[in-house]
């Protein structure tokens, strides 16, 4: 069955949209957040635990499996689902993005781009037509595009040029994505900072009539409020029945902002990150569990959190974990800060439908520490 997007309710308050997307793996209640398991595996976390903190969709990457361990290995596998254990919907980022920010040696043509791998230096050539059978085989319900994220800054005439070329690239995708059932493939959206080309690539992305888009070019390491003014011009060229995907977002004041610019779907490396960094997400903001003052505290890491690790464990106990460099350490923190951000999108959808997300908005800001 092809991916189809039910819209559910318009905020009377703000861009924000309530919806569901519908899969052949099964439905999807947006706006949500996608945890990433770029190689296969949301990094410490088994598929059960996914499913106990209520992921409905992950998000694994074209770049690192085709080099490692190879998409051919993983169709005969069966499939991501079935090489990784895990039946609900996967999202496939198309490599464009981390070729750009992790390969090395990079040469870009119309054809495609040349890089070195990460892992060994070894030469490599990923086209449009590369990036989707690489998909194909990988067997993601969500497929994207290849595409340039065009770097932060970058000057108009060449992010006009990338996304022209980009444009070209996702007709090619979109010729070689021909009857493969049950696989959907979402347009990516680029044009830098500058909102007419941001416009002029919405217009071209459309007429391909892909069955959802995404805001790519983003979350690069440009200050926040410049990300949230070109949402805010990007998201209204969007088609309104289509979902809408801000990739690389991430952290719950861009969630909630991205929610409020009518962003549907977001993924990013954050919490997983940071998690085994020692730093969570927590309702009174961030807390650095090897901070000394955490030594004798024998309370839950966030008092307004009922996960498994906040019911369970101590700081204290977290932060002897961390010192000790004990495994379990990152283990609990990752549940906790995905169980974070899934909550949160939870409660995002509440708000929307409860028309009261704005208010919903300030009250989080307030005590997580942003300015409101
Ligand atoms: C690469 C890694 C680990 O993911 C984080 C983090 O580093 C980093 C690197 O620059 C900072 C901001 C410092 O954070 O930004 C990543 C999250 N931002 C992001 N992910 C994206 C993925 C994308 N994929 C495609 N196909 N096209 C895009 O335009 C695109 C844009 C994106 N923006
Ligand atoms: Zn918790």
């Amino acid at each position: 069955m092809a991916l189809t997007y039910e819209l559910i309710k318009e905020c009377k308050q703000s861009g924000a949209r309530l919806g569901k997307i519908h899969t052949a793996r099964g439905v999807i209640e947006t706006p949500i957040f996608m945890p990433v398991g770029t190689q296969a595996t949301v990094k410490t976390m088994t598929p059960e635990e996914l499913k106990d903190i209520k992921s409905q969709i992950i998000l694994s990457n074209t770049y690192h499996l085709y080099l490692r361990p190879g998409h051919e290995l993983v169709k005969k596998a069966g499939g991501l689902h079935r090489f990784m254990n895990w039946d609900k919907p996967i999202l496939t980022d198309s490599g464009g993005f981390q070729v750009f920010s992790l390969g090395d040696l990079r040469k870009i043509s119309e054809e495609g781009v040349e890089f070195r791998s990460h892992l060994d230096g070894s030469k490599h050539f990923i086209s449009p037509e590369k990036a989707v059978e690489i998909q194909n085989a990988l067997g993601s319900d969500i497929m994207m595009v290849f595409d340039e994220c065009a770097p932060y800054p970058a000057d108009r005439e060449y992010v006009k040029n990338s996304l022209e070329r980009t444009t070209r690239w996702a007709k090619r995708c979109k010729d070689a994505h021909k009857n493969i059932e049950n696989q959907s493939l979402f347009g990516i959206i680029q044009g830098g900072m500058y909102g007419d080309l941001r416009k002029q690539s919405a217009e071209e992305l459309l007429e391909l009539d892909f069955p959802g888009y995404a805001v790519g070019g983003l979350s690069v390491g440009e200050p926040k409020p410049l990300m949230y003014e070109v949402l805010e011009y990007t998201t209204p060229f969007m088609p309104k029945n289509k979902p809408r995907y801000l990739m690389g977002v991430g952290s719950p004041d861009c969630l909630i902002e991205g929610v409020i610019r009518g962003i549907d779907m977001f993924d990013c490396v954050l919490p997983t990150r940071i998690a085994r960094n020692g730093t969570a997400m927590t309702s009174h903001g961030k807390v650095v569990i090897k901070n000394a003052k955490h030594t004798e505290d024998f309370t839950g890491l966030d008092p307004e959190c009922d996960c498994y690790t906040c019911k369970n464990y101590s700081k204290a106990y977290l932060r002897h974990l961390f010192k000790a460099n004990e495994v379990l350490g990152l283990r609990l923190m990752s549940h906790h800060n995905l169980y974070f951000l899934l909550k949160l999108m939870e409660e995002i959808r509440q708000a929307i439908k409860e028309d009261r997300l704005l208010d919903y908005r300030k009250n989080f800001f307030v005590k997580y520490g942003y300015d409101v």
